[in-house]
C-alpha cells in the first residue's frame, strides 16, 4: 500500500469519533502537500463494550493494536483522543504532537432537563466514567448513577430509548460528530473537572521515525502541549490509569497555568472528594510536569493513598 515514502498511513480505530479525528489530521497533512491513507482497526477496548472499562483493567486498551501496526510498518502515524493515551508510552513510541485543544468540558445531555440543577430528586444519570460519577455524587448526592457504555451514538440512543433522565459526555466528542445541538449545558471546568487531556488529539509515531517526527513537529500546539503535560503528570505521579476517578485540568491565565485536580474513591463514592488548585508560571515541559507533581503531592497530603487501590 504505502511503500512510497511520501504517503503517510494513519492507523485509526473505526468508531465514528476515531475516524473523524483521523480524517481531521489527514486533511491537515494534505494541506501540507502530503499523501495520506487511513488504516481502520478494531482494538480490545472496542470489543469489550459490555463491561465498565475500569473493571476490565489494563492501560492503553484503545491504543495497543494501533502501536502494533506502527511497529510492523503497516502504518506510520496513530491519532488518539489524548485522554485515552497511557501516561507512559511503551518503549519505542512517542507522542510527537498534540493539536490545539477544543472544548475540554463535560456536557449535560437530556431530552427533558436543561441542566444538572433541573434534574428532580433521585433522577437517573448515565455515565461510566468514575471521574464523572464521583463528581456528580459530590454535586448531587441524591442522584442515581448507572453505567453507560458504548460509542457516542450508542450512548445517545440509550438516552433516547428512555434508559436515563440525562447522560454526561465529553463536549468535544459530540461537537466533532456534529451533535453539538444535543448538548443542553456544559459543566464549568471547576464544578466538573475534566480528565487529563480531554478535548485534545495526540499524534503517536515510532520513536525512530526521525524524518516523520520532523515533518509533524510543526503541528504541535505548544500551549496545549504544556497544559496537558501538567495534567498528565498528576496522573503519572499517582500511578494512574484513565480509569481511576481522577480529574486534572489546566488552563492558561496569561503566562501562568492554573491546574485544578480532584480524586474520588473508586468504590466508596460517599467518601469526600479530594481537591486542589495550584498555579505557576510555566515556560517549559519540565515546569509543567513540576506543577503536576505538586498537585499530586497536594492530593497525597489530603490522604490520597487511601483512595488509590
Ligand atoms: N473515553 C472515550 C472518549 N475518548 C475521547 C472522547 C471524547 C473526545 C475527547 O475528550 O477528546 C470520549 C468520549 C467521552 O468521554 O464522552
Amino acid at each position: 500500500m504505502s511503500q512510497d515514502n511520501n504517503t503517510i498511513t494513519i492507523a485509526t480505530r473505526e468508531s465514528r469519533l476515531a475516524l473523524w479525528q483521523a480524517e481531521h489530521v489527514k486533511a491537515l497533512l494534505e494541506q501540507q502537500g502530503r499523501r495520506v491513507e487511513l488504516l481502520g482497526m478494531t482494538t480490545r477496548g472496542d470489543q469489550i463494550l459490555d463491561r465498565t472499562l475500569s473493571k476490565v483493567g489494563g492501560k492503553g486498551l484503545f491504543v495497543k493494536e494501533l502501536e502494533t501496526a506502527l511497529e510492523e510498518g503497516r502504518a506510520q502515524l496513530a491519532v488518539h483522543s489524548l485522554k485515552d493515551v497511557p501516561m507512559d508510552l511503551p518503549q519505542g513510541f512517542e507522542l510527537v504532537a498534540i493539536l490545539e485543544r477544543e472544548d475540554p468540558r463535560d456536557a449535560f445531555v437530556s431530552n427533558q432537563y436543561a441542566s444538572l440543577a433541573e434534574l428532580p430528586q433521585g433522577a437517573l444519570v448515565g455515565t461510566s466514567s468514575l471521574r464523572r460519577v464521583v463528581q456528580l455524587k459530590a454535586l448531587r448526592p441524591d442522584l442515581r448513577i448507572e453505567p453507560l457504555r458504548g460509542n457516542l451514538d450508542t450512548r445517545l440512543r440509550k438516552l433516547d430509548e428512555g434508559g436515563y433522565d440525562a447522560i454526561v459526555l465529553a463536549a468535544a466528542g459530540l461537537m466533532r460528530l456534529g451533535l453539538a445541538e444535543r448538548i443542553r449545558s456544559r459543566f464549568s471546568e471547576t464544578e466538573m473537572i475534566p480528565c487529563a487531556g480531554q478535548g485534545a488529539l495526540g499524534l503517536e509515531v515510532r520513536a525512530d521515525a526521525t524524518a516523520l517526527k520532523a515533518a509533524l513537529a510543526p503541528m504541535k500546539h505548544q500551549p496545549t502541549w504544556l497544559a496537558t503535560q501538567a495534567e498528565r503528570a498528576v496522573s503519572r505521579e499517582l500511578g494512574g490509569s484513565c480509569s481511576m476517578p481522577l480529574a486534572a485540568h489546566a488552563r492558561w491565565d496569561g503566562g501562568s497555568l492554573q491546574l485544578a485536580v480532584a480524586l474520588g474513591h473508586p468504590e466508596q463514592t460517599e467518601r469526600a472528594l479530594l481537591k486542589a488548585q495550584l498555579a505557576a508560571p510555566v515556560r517549559s515541559e519540565a515546569e509543567a510536569r513540576a506543577l503536576g507533581a505538586r498537585a499530586a503531592q497536594a492530593l497525597r497530603e489530603q490522604g490520597a493513598a487511601a483512595y488509590l487501590a
